[in-house]
């Protein structure tokens, strides 16, 4: 499978547990792509999401992510496909007893960073591409909303992956914080060719920076266009 298909999901089944939430996934997401995954309230965007990241595991069906085969991940390769995904949550889920750039260092070295120079600058140079330069020395929970989902971005942009998933990422945050944090994942998406898979619940936001979007109804997984949204 070729890295340059972030995400290829064929006649997946997902299953939370012994119920099957989606069966038949086929999904393909390129390199620079910005899809949407939109959705009534518990029909699977999560999940969807969580296999992605190898939350939940791939029992049956096919699925590559950033060239790691969804089948035969297991605990010790997880970690490894993480690093080459940046994850956003709606809920920030940054460590609160620290700074920043303890946050974003902490990242680094969990996975396979030492050279101190190396980590200051790498720290400075995802800060710069969110905005937030003169903010490392802060603690996360002086924060706004806003700074805390762009700290979020930050970190998720650490590894340089291919690929960006965001759950709800706008979910917590006030319409012009979403629009600020939109046009960010938007340039983050254009600049760097990274693909982005975002769940969302704001039909406005599709409205206003329009992609691809990708509907999951009765157990399925459906192309639509925008206007077919409604
Ligand atoms: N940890 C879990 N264990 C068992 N079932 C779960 C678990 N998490 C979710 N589910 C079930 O899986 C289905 C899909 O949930 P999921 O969270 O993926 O939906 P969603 O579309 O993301 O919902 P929302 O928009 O509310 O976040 C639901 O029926 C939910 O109850």
């Amino acid at each position: 499978m070729s890295e340059a298909i972030p995400v290829s999901l064929r006649n997946a089944q997902i299953y939370q547990g012994k119920s099957l939430v989606l069966g038949n996934v086929n999904l393909e997401v390129k390199k620079g792509e910005f899809v949407y995954l939109i959705g009534k309230t518990g029909t699977g965007k999560s999940s969807l999401l969580k296999t992605l990241y190898g939350d939940l595991l791939l029992k049956e069906g096919e699925g590559d992510v950033a060239g790691f085969d969804l089948k035969s991940l297991n605990w010790k390769t997880v970690p490894l496909l993480r690093r080459n995904l940046g994850i956003v949550f709606q809920d920030f889920q940054l460590l609160t007893d620290r700074n920043v750039n303890d946050n974003l260092e902490f990242v680094l070295k969990a996975t396979g960073w030492s050279d101190k120079v190396l980590i200051k600058e790498k720290i400075e140079n995802v800060l710069d591409k969110v905005g937030l330069r003169a903010k490392g020395y802060k603690m996360t929970y002086e924060m706004s909303g806003g700074e805390q989902q762009r700290v979020d971005i930050a970190r998720a942009l650490l590894n340089n992956p291919k690929l960006i998933l965001a759950d709800e990422p706008t979910g917590n945050l006030d319409p012009e914080t979403t629009d600020k944090i939109m046009q960010l994942l938007f340039t983050i998406c254009k600049d760097y060719h990274t693909a982005v898979v975002m769940a969302t619940h704001d039909y406005g936001i599709i409205q206003r920076y329009p992609a691809r979007v990708v509907r999951i109804e009765q157990g399925a997984v459906n192309e639509i266009t925008s206007e077919g949204m409604l």
